[in-house]
Protein backbone atom coordinates (compact mmCIF):
# COMPACT_ATOMS: atom_id res chain seq x y z
CA UNK A 1 0.00 0.00 0.00
CA UNK A 2 0.52 3.61 -0.46
CA UNK A 3 2.09 4.09 3.21
CA UNK A 4 5.01 1.26 2.77
CA UNK A 5 5.44 2.58 -0.05
CA UNK A 6 6.30 6.13 1.44
CA UNK A 7 7.90 4.12 3.84
CA UNK A 8 10.61 2.71 1.38
CA UNK A 9 10.55 5.74 -0.58
CA UNK A 10 12.38 7.87 2.72
CA UNK A 11 14.71 5.02 3.38
CA UNK A 12 15.92 5.07 -0.19
CA UNK A 13 16.03 8.75 -0.47
CA UNK A 14 18.24 8.96 2.88
CA UNK A 15 20.46 7.12 1.92
CA UNK A 16 20.49 8.44 -1.80
CA UNK A 17 21.23 11.55 0.14
CA UNK A 18 24.32 9.96 2.13
CA UNK A 19 25.98 9.15 -0.79
CA UNK A 20 25.57 12.44 -2.68
CA UNK A 21 27.31 13.58 -0.03
CA UNK A 22 30.20 11.72 -0.35
CA UNK A 23 29.96 12.38 -4.31
CA UNK A 24 30.21 16.53 -3.88
CA UNK A 25 32.66 16.09 -1.20
CA UNK A 26 34.59 14.52 -3.66
CA UNK A 27 34.05 16.37 -6.38
CA UNK A 28 34.59 19.68 -4.21
CA UNK A 29 38.15 18.14 -3.43
CA UNK A 30 39.28 17.59 -7.35
CA UNK A 31 37.32 20.98 -7.91
CA UNK A 32 39.63 23.20 -4.98
CA UNK A 33 42.88 21.04 -6.18
CA UNK A 34 42.48 22.83 -9.47
CA UNK A 35 41.05 26.11 -9.10
CA UNK A 36 44.04 26.67 -5.93
CA UNK A 37 46.59 25.41 -8.59
CA UNK A 38 45.47 26.01 -12.37
CA UNK A 39 47.87 22.50 -14.17
CA UNK A 40 47.42 20.89 -16.86
CA UNK A 41 47.28 17.93 -14.75
CA UNK A 42 44.87 18.96 -11.85
CA UNK A 43 42.50 20.04 -15.21
CA UNK A 44 42.09 16.25 -16.30
CA UNK A 45 42.14 15.11 -13.08
CA UNK A 46 39.05 17.28 -12.14
CA UNK A 47 37.36 15.91 -15.09
CA UNK A 48 38.11 12.62 -14.69
CA UNK A 49 36.66 12.70 -10.92
CA UNK A 50 33.31 15.18 -12.83
CA UNK A 51 33.10 12.26 -15.59
CA UNK A 52 33.34 9.61 -12.92
CA UNK A 53 30.85 11.30 -10.24
CA UNK A 54 28.57 11.79 -13.40
CA UNK A 55 28.33 8.09 -13.96
CA UNK A 56 27.71 7.62 -10.09
CA UNK A 57 24.56 10.38 -10.59
CA UNK A 58 23.22 8.83 -13.42
CA UNK A 59 22.93 5.16 -12.02
CA UNK A 60 21.20 6.16 -8.93
CA UNK A 61 18.78 8.84 -10.91
CA UNK A 62 18.24 5.62 -12.98
CA UNK A 63 16.39 3.87 -9.86
CA UNK A 64 15.01 7.22 -8.41
CA UNK A 65 12.91 7.61 -11.02
CA UNK A 66 11.26 4.47 -10.53
CA UNK A 67 9.69 5.21 -7.00
CA UNK A 68 6.36 7.08 -7.53
CA UNK A 69 7.36 10.20 -5.18
CA UNK A 70 4.19 12.63 -7.02
CA UNK A 71 1.80 10.43 -4.54
CA UNK A 72 3.61 10.56 -1.27
CA UNK A 73 2.13 12.38 1.63
CA UNK A 74 5.23 14.24 2.71
CA UNK A 75 6.34 17.48 1.57
CA UNK A 76 9.56 17.41 2.20
CA UNK A 77 9.84 13.73 0.81
CA UNK A 78 8.20 15.13 -2.26
CA UNK A 79 10.71 18.00 -2.63
CA UNK A 80 13.74 15.46 -1.75
CA UNK A 81 12.54 13.64 -4.61
CA UNK A 82 12.04 16.07 -7.21
CA UNK A 83 15.23 17.78 -6.88
CA UNK A 84 16.90 14.40 -7.42
CA UNK A 85 14.95 13.75 -10.34
CA UNK A 86 16.68 16.61 -12.29
CA UNK A 87 19.69 15.08 -13.24
CA UNK A 88 21.83 18.05 -14.56
CA UNK A 89 24.88 18.00 -16.80
CA UNK A 90 25.36 14.18 -16.16
CA UNK A 91 22.62 13.43 -18.55
CA UNK A 92 25.05 14.09 -21.38
CA UNK A 93 26.29 11.01 -22.69
CA UNK A 94 30.14 10.52 -21.29
CA UNK A 95 31.87 12.06 -24.39
CA UNK A 96 29.90 15.94 -24.82
CA UNK A 97 29.99 16.48 -20.94
CA UNK A 98 33.93 15.58 -21.23
CA UNK A 99 33.41 18.53 -23.76
CA UNK A 100 31.21 20.21 -22.26
CA UNK A 101 33.65 20.53 -18.69
CA UNK A 102 36.94 20.86 -21.45
CA UNK A 103 35.39 24.22 -23.07
CA UNK A 104 34.38 25.39 -19.19
CA UNK A 105 37.50 24.46 -17.92
CA UNK A 106 39.33 26.34 -20.93
CA UNK A 107 37.45 29.41 -20.15
CA UNK A 108 38.01 30.02 -16.66
CA UNK A 109 42.00 29.11 -16.83
CA UNK A 110 42.17 31.33 -19.72
CA UNK A 111 40.42 33.96 -17.82
CA UNK A 112 42.32 32.84 -14.22
CA UNK A 113 45.72 33.21 -16.60
CA UNK A 114 45.23 36.37 -18.89
CA UNK A 115 47.95 38.91 -18.35
CA UNK A 116 48.53 41.96 -20.61
CA UNK A 117 51.25 44.74 -20.57
CA UNK A 118 51.67 47.79 -19.18
CA UNK A 119 50.85 51.49 -20.58
CA UNK A 120 53.78 53.25 -19.38
CA UNK A 121 56.11 50.34 -19.70
CA UNK A 122 55.31 48.39 -23.00
CA UNK A 123 58.06 45.38 -22.04
CA UNK A 124 55.88 44.96 -18.77
CA UNK A 125 53.77 42.56 -19.85
CA UNK A 126 53.08 40.18 -16.52
CA UNK A 127 49.79 42.37 -15.26
CA UNK A 128 47.34 40.16 -13.98
CA UNK A 129 43.82 41.22 -13.34
CA UNK A 130 44.45 40.75 -9.60
CA UNK A 131 45.73 42.65 -8.05
CA UNK A 132 47.29 44.93 -10.85
CA UNK A 133 45.31 45.91 -13.11
CA UNK A 134 42.17 45.97 -10.59
CA UNK A 135 44.51 48.58 -8.71
CA UNK A 136 45.55 50.66 -11.58
CA UNK A 137 41.47 51.09 -12.78
CA UNK A 138 40.76 52.08 -9.31
CA UNK A 139 43.33 54.53 -9.12
CA UNK A 140 44.63 55.88 -12.63
CA UNK A 141 42.51 59.42 -13.78
CA UNK A 142 44.41 59.44 -17.31
CA UNK A 143 41.51 58.09 -19.73
CA UNK A 144 43.93 57.06 -22.61
CA UNK A 145 45.60 54.43 -19.50
CA UNK A 146 41.87 53.40 -18.61
CA UNK A 147 41.49 52.68 -22.51
CA UNK A 148 44.61 50.95 -22.58
CA UNK A 149 43.85 48.45 -19.80
CA UNK A 150 40.06 48.17 -21.03
CA UNK A 151 40.95 47.36 -24.10
CA UNK A 152 43.85 44.81 -23.62
CA UNK A 153 42.01 42.98 -20.72
CA UNK A 154 38.95 42.55 -23.24
CA UNK A 155 41.07 41.00 -25.89
CA UNK A 156 42.99 38.97 -23.29
CA UNK A 157 39.75 37.75 -21.54
CA UNK A 158 37.08 38.31 -23.62
CA UNK A 159 37.99 37.47 -27.04
CA UNK A 160 39.72 34.13 -26.77
CA UNK A 161 37.22 32.73 -24.62
CA UNK A 162 35.10 33.41 -27.79
CA UNK A 163 35.10 29.75 -29.67
CA UNK A 164 34.70 27.41 -26.22
CA UNK A 165 31.75 29.86 -25.00
CA UNK A 166 30.21 28.77 -28.55
CA UNK A 167 30.97 25.37 -27.76
CA UNK A 168 29.60 25.85 -24.32
CA UNK A 169 26.45 27.16 -25.21
CA UNK A 170 25.72 24.50 -27.68
CA UNK A 171 26.63 21.67 -25.52
CA UNK A 172 24.90 23.34 -22.57
CA UNK A 173 21.64 23.72 -23.81
CA UNK A 174 21.60 20.32 -24.96
CA UNK A 175 21.79 19.18 -21.90
CA UNK A 176 19.11 21.76 -21.15
CA UNK A 177 16.76 19.58 -23.53
CA UNK A 178 17.93 16.44 -21.48
CA UNK A 179 16.26 17.93 -18.91
CA UNK A 180 13.19 18.63 -19.92
CA UNK A 181 13.79 22.43 -20.21
CA UNK A 182 13.66 24.05 -23.99
CA UNK A 183 17.46 26.16 -22.98
CA UNK A 184 19.46 26.61 -20.26
CA UNK A 185 17.83 29.94 -19.82
CA UNK A 186 14.42 28.19 -18.17
CA UNK A 187 16.74 26.13 -16.70
CA UNK A 188 18.44 28.94 -15.14
CA UNK A 189 15.37 30.18 -14.41
CA UNK A 190 13.56 27.02 -12.85
CA UNK A 191 15.88 27.91 -9.74
CA UNK A 192 13.67 30.64 -8.38
CA UNK A 193 10.60 28.47 -8.60
CA UNK A 194 8.17 30.98 -9.74
CA UNK A 195 6.51 30.88 -13.15
CA UNK A 196 6.89 34.50 -14.21
CA UNK A 197 10.74 35.58 -12.79
CA UNK A 198 12.00 37.42 -16.17
CA UNK A 199 8.64 39.86 -15.42
CA UNK A 200 9.57 40.18 -11.68
CA UNK A 201 13.11 41.15 -12.82
CA UNK A 202 11.81 43.85 -15.62
CA UNK A 203 9.18 44.90 -13.21
CA UNK A 204 12.27 45.55 -10.45
CA UNK A 205 14.25 47.22 -12.99
CA UNK A 206 11.12 49.47 -14.04
CA UNK A 207 10.88 50.57 -10.09
CA UNK A 208 14.22 51.31 -9.99
CA UNK A 209 15.25 52.70 -13.16
CA UNK A 210 14.12 56.42 -12.45
CA UNK A 211 16.56 56.48 -9.46
CA UNK A 212 19.42 54.83 -11.87
CA UNK A 213 19.08 57.40 -14.23
CA UNK A 214 19.10 60.24 -11.89
CA UNK A 215 22.44 59.04 -10.79
CA UNK A 216 23.82 58.30 -13.81
CA UNK A 217 23.06 61.95 -15.32
CA UNK A 218 24.66 63.25 -12.40
CA UNK A 219 28.16 61.12 -12.22
CA UNK A 220 27.88 61.84 -16.23
CA UNK A 221 28.31 65.58 -15.61
CA UNK A 222 30.70 64.92 -12.70
CA UNK A 223 33.05 62.96 -15.04
CA UNK A 224 32.27 66.14 -17.89
CA UNK A 225 33.74 68.45 -15.14
CA UNK A 226 36.93 66.40 -14.62
CA UNK A 227 37.47 64.95 -17.97
CA UNK A 228 36.10 67.32 -21.11
CA UNK A 229 33.01 67.38 -22.96
CA UNK A 230 35.50 65.91 -25.40
CA UNK A 231 35.92 62.49 -23.57
CA UNK A 232 32.57 62.98 -21.56
CA UNK A 233 29.20 64.04 -23.79
CA UNK A 234 26.58 65.70 -22.05
CA UNK A 235 24.01 63.44 -23.73
CA UNK A 236 24.91 60.91 -24.50
CA UNK A 237 26.20 57.62 -22.57
CA UNK A 238 29.15 56.96 -20.69
CA UNK A 239 32.00 55.70 -21.55
CA UNK A 240 32.53 52.49 -19.85
CA UNK A 241 36.18 52.53 -18.92
CA UNK A 242 35.58 55.70 -16.73
CA UNK A 243 34.24 54.16 -13.58
CA UNK A 244 37.27 53.21 -11.65
CA UNK A 245 36.24 49.28 -12.53
CA UNK A 246 37.00 46.84 -15.63
CA UNK A 247 33.35 46.53 -16.10
CA UNK A 248 31.45 49.47 -14.27
CA UNK A 249 29.93 47.30 -12.14
CA UNK A 250 30.34 49.23 -9.37
CA UNK A 251 31.82 52.60 -9.62
CA UNK A 252 32.74 53.19 -6.20
CA UNK A 253 36.34 53.97 -6.97
CA UNK A 254 34.87 57.74 -8.48
CA UNK A 255 33.67 58.44 -5.32
CA UNK A 256 36.48 60.33 -4.10
CA UNK A 257 36.16 63.37 -6.75
CA UNK A 258 32.49 63.22 -7.50
CA UNK A 259 30.85 63.18 -4.49
CA UNK A 260 28.23 65.70 -4.03
CA UNK A 261 29.87 67.76 -1.31
CA UNK A 262 33.18 67.70 -1.53
CA UNK A 263 34.53 69.85 1.39
CA UNK A 264 32.92 67.51 3.38
CA UNK A 265 35.79 65.41 5.41
CA UNK A 266 37.39 62.91 3.17
CA UNK A 267 36.40 59.13 4.27
CA UNK A 268 38.49 57.04 2.68
CA UNK A 269 38.41 54.05 4.50
CA UNK A 270 41.38 51.97 2.17
CA UNK A 271 43.63 54.54 3.61
CA UNK A 272 42.66 54.37 7.18
CA UNK A 273 42.87 50.38 6.53
CA UNK A 274 46.14 50.65 5.64
CA UNK A 275 47.09 53.24 8.37
CA UNK A 276 46.14 51.01 11.08
CA UNK A 277 48.24 48.18 9.48
CA UNK A 278 45.21 46.12 8.36
CA UNK A 279 46.15 42.39 7.50
CA UNK A 280 43.83 39.91 5.12
CA UNK A 281 43.90 38.04 8.35
CA UNK A 282 42.34 40.91 10.32
CA UNK A 283 39.70 40.97 8.12
CA UNK A 284 38.83 38.05 8.08
CA UNK A 285 39.10 37.75 12.03
CA UNK A 286 36.54 41.03 12.30
CA UNK A 287 34.22 39.40 10.01
CA UNK A 288 34.04 36.22 12.07
CA UNK A 289 33.13 38.75 15.40
CA UNK A 290 30.41 40.66 13.80
CA UNK A 291 28.65 37.06 12.86
CA UNK A 292 29.36 35.74 16.20
CA UNK A 293 28.42 39.20 17.93
CA UNK A 294 24.77 38.42 16.23
CA UNK A 295 25.00 34.92 18.00
CA UNK A 296 25.51 33.26 14.80
CA UNK A 297 28.32 30.97 14.79
CA UNK A 298 31.67 30.98 14.62
CA UNK A 299 34.19 29.63 11.66
CA UNK A 300 35.32 26.47 13.03
CA UNK A 301 38.67 25.51 13.38
CA UNK A 302 39.17 23.65 9.61
CA UNK A 303 38.17 27.12 7.83
CA UNK A 304 41.26 28.67 9.72
CA UNK A 305 43.28 25.74 8.60
CA UNK A 306 42.38 25.24 4.66
CA UNK A 307 41.52 28.49 3.38
CA UNK A 308 43.12 30.63 1.14
CA UNK A 309 42.88 34.52 1.75
CA UNK A 310 46.14 36.00 -0.13
CA UNK A 311 47.42 34.66 -3.92
CA UNK A 312 50.17 32.42 -3.92
CA UNK A 313 53.69 33.64 -5.39
CA UNK A 314 54.31 30.33 -6.46
CA UNK A 315 51.38 29.02 -8.59
CA UNK A 316 48.47 30.48 -11.17
CA UNK A 317 44.87 29.91 -9.02
CA UNK A 318 41.52 31.29 -9.65
CA UNK A 319 41.37 34.47 -7.86
CA UNK A 320 38.02 35.50 -8.25
CA UNK A 321 36.56 35.40 -4.77
CA UNK A 322 34.72 31.73 -3.75
CA UNK A 323 33.00 30.46 -0.57
CA UNK A 324 33.51 26.50 -0.49
CA UNK A 325 30.85 23.58 1.48
CA UNK A 326 32.61 20.32 1.29
CA UNK A 327 29.25 18.66 2.41
CA UNK A 328 30.80 16.68 5.34
CA UNK A 329 29.96 19.26 7.80
CA UNK A 330 33.34 19.94 8.97
CA UNK A 331 35.42 21.25 6.07
CA UNK A 332 34.08 24.52 4.49
CA UNK A 333 36.57 27.40 3.25
CA UNK A 334 37.45 30.75 0.80
CA UNK A 335 39.42 31.40 -1.53
CA UNK A 336 40.32 34.78 -2.66
CA UNK A 337 42.93 36.86 -3.51
CA UNK A 338 42.72 39.86 -0.49
CA UNK A 339 44.52 42.89 -1.24
CA UNK A 340 43.94 45.36 2.05
CA UNK A 341 41.06 47.34 1.03
CA UNK A 342 37.57 48.63 1.28
CA UNK A 343 36.24 46.68 -1.64
CA UNK A 344 38.14 43.64 -0.21
CA UNK A 345 36.47 44.34 2.71
CA UNK A 346 33.07 44.02 1.77
CA UNK A 347 34.09 41.34 -0.21
CA UNK A 348 35.46 39.25 3.00
CA UNK A 349 31.34 39.81 4.45
CA UNK A 350 30.28 38.80 1.10
CA UNK A 351 32.23 35.44 1.10
CA UNK A 352 31.69 34.58 4.71
CA UNK A 353 27.70 35.06 4.56
CA UNK A 354 28.10 32.08 2.39
CA UNK A 355 29.81 30.45 4.67
CA UNK A 356 27.31 30.95 7.46
CA UNK A 357 24.53 29.91 5.58
CA UNK A 358 26.82 26.67 4.69
CA UNK A 359 26.62 26.20 8.79
CA UNK A 360 23.35 27.48 9.48
CA UNK A 361 21.67 24.64 7.04
CA UNK A 362 24.75 22.05 7.40
CA UNK A 363 22.15 19.66 9.61
CA UNK A 364 19.92 19.49 6.52
CA UNK A 365 19.84 16.73 3.71
CA UNK A 366 22.27 17.13 1.63
CA UNK A 367 19.75 18.19 -1.37
CA UNK A 368 18.29 21.03 0.92
CA UNK A 369 21.71 22.43 1.54
CA UNK A 370 21.24 25.49 -0.73
CA UNK A 371 20.02 29.04 -0.80
CA UNK A 372 16.40 29.00 -0.85
CA UNK A 373 17.12 30.72 -4.09
CA UNK A 374 20.34 31.49 -5.88
CA UNK A 375 19.74 35.00 -4.99
CA UNK A 376 19.36 34.37 -0.95
CA UNK A 377 23.01 32.86 -0.80
CA UNK A 378 24.38 35.99 -2.55
CA UNK A 379 22.47 38.52 0.26
CA UNK A 380 23.45 37.40 3.11
CA UNK A 381 26.97 38.72 3.51
CA UNK A 382 26.01 41.91 1.90
CA UNK A 383 23.16 42.10 4.43
CA UNK A 384 25.83 41.85 7.28
CA UNK A 385 27.97 44.17 5.61
CA UNK A 386 25.27 47.32 5.03
CA UNK A 387 25.48 47.51 8.42
CA UNK A 388 29.46 47.20 8.30
CA UNK A 389 29.59 50.22 6.15
CA UNK A 390 27.24 52.44 8.02
CA UNK A 391 28.84 55.34 9.61
CA UNK A 392 28.26 54.80 12.88
CA UNK A 393 29.79 50.89 12.79
CA UNK A 394 33.10 52.36 10.72
CA UNK A 395 33.41 54.95 13.74
CA UNK A 396 33.20 52.15 16.41
CA UNK A 397 35.67 49.87 14.50
CA UNK A 398 38.14 53.25 14.38
CA UNK A 399 38.30 53.39 10.13
CA UNK A 400 36.51 56.45 10.62
CA UNK A 401 36.95 59.50 12.90
CA UNK A 402 34.76 62.26 14.30
CA UNK A 403 31.02 62.36 14.30
CA UNK A 404 27.99 62.32 12.32
CA UNK A 405 27.59 65.82 10.83
CA UNK A 406 24.84 66.61 9.26
CA UNK A 407 22.37 66.30 6.29
CA UNK A 408 25.48 66.96 3.97
CA UNK A 409 27.23 64.36 5.23
CA UNK A 410 24.24 62.00 4.72
CA UNK A 411 24.23 62.83 1.17
CA UNK A 412 27.75 61.71 0.93
CA UNK A 413 27.19 58.65 2.32
CA UNK A 414 23.97 57.41 0.52
CA UNK A 415 25.58 58.50 -2.42
CA UNK A 416 28.70 56.00 -1.59
CA UNK A 417 26.12 53.26 -1.33
CA UNK A 418 24.23 54.11 -4.40
CA UNK A 419 27.28 54.09 -6.82
CA UNK A 420 27.92 50.52 -5.33
CA UNK A 421 23.98 49.03 -5.10
CA UNK A 422 22.33 51.58 -7.47
CA UNK A 423 24.48 51.43 -10.53
CA UNK A 424 24.85 47.36 -9.91
CA UNK A 425 21.58 46.74 -11.07
CA UNK A 426 21.78 47.67 -14.81
CA UNK A 427 25.02 45.72 -14.97
CA UNK A 428 23.49 42.75 -13.74
CA UNK A 429 20.73 42.66 -15.60
CA UNK A 430 22.74 43.13 -18.61
CA UNK A 431 24.72 39.86 -18.16
CA UNK A 432 21.84 37.49 -17.99
CA UNK A 433 19.41 39.12 -20.42
CA UNK A 434 22.41 38.94 -22.67
CA UNK A 435 23.03 35.17 -22.10
CA UNK A 436 19.08 34.46 -22.08
CA UNK A 437 18.81 35.96 -25.67
CA UNK A 438 22.58 33.57 -26.80
CA UNK A 439 20.48 29.78 -24.95
CA UNK A 440 17.07 30.72 -26.52
CA UNK A 441 19.10 30.95 -29.83
CA UNK A 442 17.61 34.85 -30.38
CA UNK A 443 21.64 35.98 -30.62
CA UNK A 444 23.81 34.19 -32.62
CA UNK A 445 27.64 33.87 -32.09
CA UNK A 446 28.36 36.62 -35.20
CA UNK A 447 26.13 39.33 -33.29
CA UNK A 448 27.22 38.13 -29.58
CA UNK A 449 28.92 41.63 -29.20
CA UNK A 450 26.43 43.63 -30.85
CA UNK A 451 23.55 42.04 -28.92
CA UNK A 452 25.68 42.79 -25.90
CA UNK A 453 26.66 46.28 -26.12
CA UNK A 454 22.90 47.15 -27.50
CA UNK A 455 21.82 45.56 -23.74
CA UNK A 456 24.88 47.81 -22.37
CA UNK A 457 23.89 51.01 -23.49
CA UNK A 458 20.00 50.85 -23.14
CA UNK A 459 19.83 49.40 -19.75
CA UNK A 460 23.10 50.86 -18.07
CA UNK A 461 23.90 53.85 -19.82
CA UNK A 462 27.46 53.28 -21.27
CA UNK A 463 29.76 52.78 -24.26
CA UNK A 464 32.53 50.90 -24.86
CA UNK A 465 35.49 53.23 -25.30
CA UNK A 466 36.72 52.56 -28.89
CA UNK A 467 34.82 51.03 -31.65
CA UNK A 468 33.93 46.92 -30.87
CA UNK A 469 33.64 43.86 -33.99
CA UNK A 470 32.62 40.40 -33.51
CA UNK A 471 36.41 39.90 -33.47
CA UNK A 472 36.01 40.77 -30.19
CA UNK A 473 33.86 39.10 -27.24
CA UNK A 474 33.29 41.43 -24.32
CA UNK A 475 31.13 39.43 -22.51
CA UNK A 476 33.08 36.94 -21.40
CA UNK A 477 35.84 39.32 -19.94
CA UNK A 478 33.46 39.10 -17.51
CA UNK A 479 33.98 36.06 -14.48
CA UNK A 480 30.88 34.49 -14.51
CA UNK A 481 30.41 34.37 -18.18
CA UNK A 482 33.91 32.77 -18.44
CA UNK A 483 32.79 30.58 -15.70
CA UNK A 484 29.37 29.58 -16.10
CA UNK A 485 28.01 31.76 -13.59
CA UNK A 486 24.58 32.32 -13.89
CA UNK A 487 23.97 36.23 -12.51
CA UNK A 488 20.49 36.83 -11.86
CA UNK A 489 21.28 35.53 -8.53
CA UNK A 490 22.92 38.75 -8.26
CA UNK A 491 20.63 41.11 -9.42
CA UNK A 492 18.40 39.07 -6.69
CA UNK A 493 20.14 40.05 -3.89
CA UNK A 494 20.70 43.71 -4.65
CA UNK A 495 17.07 43.94 -4.30
CA UNK A 496 16.27 41.78 -1.32
CA UNK A 497 19.28 42.48 0.68
CA UNK A 498 17.99 45.75 1.68
CA UNK A 499 14.12 44.17 2.59
CA UNK A 500 16.21 41.84 4.36
CA UNK A 501 18.31 44.83 6.10
CA UNK A 502 15.34 46.94 6.81
CA UNK A 503 13.67 43.98 9.03
CA UNK A 504 17.00 43.26 10.68
CA UNK A 505 17.19 47.20 11.63
CA UNK A 506 13.92 47.08 13.21
CA UNK A 507 14.45 44.20 15.16
CA UNK A 508 17.42 45.87 16.84
CA UNK A 509 16.00 48.97 17.42
CA UNK A 510 18.15 50.59 14.99
CA UNK A 511 15.55 51.71 12.62
CA UNK A 512 12.04 52.99 13.23
CA UNK A 513 10.22 54.52 10.10
CA UNK A 514 9.84 58.56 10.76
CA UNK A 515 12.05 58.61 13.47
CA UNK A 516 14.81 60.75 12.34
CA UNK A 517 16.92 59.32 14.95
CA UNK A 518 16.56 55.85 14.11
CA UNK A 519 17.52 55.81 9.94
CA UNK A 520 17.92 53.21 8.02
CA UNK A 521 21.23 54.48 6.20
CA UNK A 522 23.19 54.81 9.59
CA UNK A 523 21.62 51.21 10.98
CA UNK A 524 24.02 49.09 12.80
CA UNK A 525 22.68 45.91 13.76
CA UNK A 526 26.03 45.14 15.09
CA UNK A 527 25.31 42.61 18.80
CA UNK A 528 21.86 42.48 18.26
CA UNK A 529 21.17 38.97 19.19
CA UNK A 530 17.15 39.66 17.82
CA UNK A 531 18.18 40.36 14.70
CA UNK A 532 21.14 37.43 14.07
CA UNK A 533 18.35 35.08 15.21
CA UNK A 534 15.59 35.96 12.89
CA UNK A 535 18.22 35.49 10.53
CA UNK A 536 19.39 32.24 11.50
CA UNK A 537 16.19 30.69 11.47
CA UNK A 538 15.50 31.54 7.79
CA UNK A 539 19.35 30.68 6.78
CA UNK A 540 18.09 27.15 8.44
CA UNK A 541 15.81 26.67 5.75
CA UNK A 542 18.20 26.14 3.10
CA UNK A 543 16.55 25.36 0.30
CA UNK A 544 14.23 23.04 2.05
CA UNK A 545 10.80 25.34 1.14
CA UNK A 546 10.33 27.34 -1.81
CA UNK A 547 11.73 31.21 -1.04
CA UNK A 548 8.67 33.02 -0.82
CA UNK A 549 8.18 30.74 2.60
CA UNK A 550 11.89 31.66 3.59
CA UNK A 551 11.54 35.05 3.01
CA UNK A 552 7.71 35.56 4.74
CA UNK A 553 10.08 33.98 7.68
CA UNK A 554 12.34 36.46 7.94
CA UNK A 555 10.41 39.71 6.56
CA UNK A 556 6.56 39.02 6.42
CA UNK A 557 6.32 39.84 2.67
CA UNK A 558 6.55 37.17 0.32
CA UNK A 559 7.85 38.60 -2.64
CA UNK A 560 11.14 40.42 -3.70
CA UNK A 561 10.32 43.94 -3.69
CA UNK A 562 12.55 47.36 -4.80
CA UNK A 563 10.34 48.66 -2.00
CA UNK A 564 13.30 48.44 0.45
CA UNK A 565 16.50 49.74 -1.84
CA UNK A 566 13.89 52.81 -2.48
CA UNK A 567 13.40 53.72 1.05
CA UNK A 568 17.03 52.86 1.76
CA UNK A 569 17.80 55.88 -1.15
CA UNK A 570 15.13 58.38 -0.83
CA UNK A 571 16.87 61.14 0.31
CA UNK A 572 19.66 60.38 -2.48
CA UNK A 573 17.11 60.09 -5.23
CA UNK A 574 15.25 63.61 -4.15
CA UNK A 575 18.29 65.25 -3.64
CA UNK A 576 19.36 64.21 -7.46
CA UNK A 577 16.66 65.19 -8.92
CA UNK A 578 16.95 69.00 -7.06
CA UNK A 579 20.24 68.56 -8.67
CA UNK A 580 20.18 67.69 -11.79
CA UNK A 581 17.34 70.38 -11.88
CA UNK A 582 19.37 72.81 -10.87
CA UNK A 583 22.25 71.95 -13.25
CA UNK A 584 19.65 71.40 -15.94
CA UNK A 585 21.30 67.69 -16.43
CA UNK A 586 19.69 65.64 -19.53
CA UNK A 587 18.17 62.87 -17.63
CA UNK A 588 18.85 59.43 -19.92
CA UNK A 589 21.23 58.98 -23.24
CA UNK A 590 21.11 59.71 -26.46
CA UNK A 591 21.88 56.64 -28.67
CA UNK A 592 26.26 56.22 -28.69
CA UNK A 593 28.05 57.26 -31.70
CA UNK A 594 30.35 54.15 -31.22
CA UNK A 595 30.63 52.00 -33.91
CA UNK A 596 29.93 48.16 -32.35
CA UNK A 597 27.05 46.90 -34.09
C1 LIG B 1 32.23 37.99 -4.66
C2 LIG B 1 31.70 37.23 -5.56
C3 LIG B 1 31.78 35.74 -5.46
SE1 LIG B 1 30.11 34.88 -5.23
C4 LIG B 1 31.05 37.81 -6.77
O1 LIG B 1 31.25 37.25 -7.84
N1 LIG B 1 30.27 38.92 -6.72
C5 LIG B 1 29.87 39.65 -5.52
C6 LIG B 1 29.08 40.84 -6.00
C7 LIG B 1 28.87 40.70 -7.47
C8 LIG B 1 29.74 39.52 -7.95
C9 LIG B 1 30.88 40.03 -8.83
O2 LIG B 1 32.00 40.18 -8.33
O3 LIG B 1 30.62 40.29 -10.03
ZN1 LIG C 1 28.75 35.34 -3.57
Amino acid sequence: DLEALEHEGRDYIMQLDRMAGIRKNRASIAEWAYTSNITKENEEARIQIQLELSKQEKQAWEETKMYRWQDFQDFSLRRMFKKYSQLGVSALPDDKYKLLMQSVSGMESNYATSKICSYKDSAKCDLALEPDITELFAKSQDPEELKHLWVEWHKAAGARARANFTQYVQLDNEAAKLNNFKDVAEWWQSEYEVPDFEQQLAKLWEDVKPLYQQLHAYVRRRLRDKYGDQVVSARGPIPAHLLGNMWAQTWNNIESFTRPYPDKKEVDITQAMREQNYTALKMFRMSDEFFRSLNLTAMPEKFWKNSIIEKPTDREIVCHASAWDFYDGEDFRIKQCTTVDYEYFQTTHHEMGHIQYFLQYKHQPVIFRDGANPGFHEAVGDTIALSVSSPKHLRRVGLVQGDAEDEQTEINQLYKMGIDKIVFLPFAYTLDLFRYGVFRGETQPEDYNCHYWRLREMLQGLEPPVNRTEEDFDAAAKYHVSADVEYARYYVSFIIQFQFHRTLCQLAGEYVPEDLTKKLVDCDIYQSVAAGNALANMLKMGSSKPWPDAMEALTGQRAMRADGLLEYFRPLHEWLQAENQRTGEYIGWEPSKIQYC
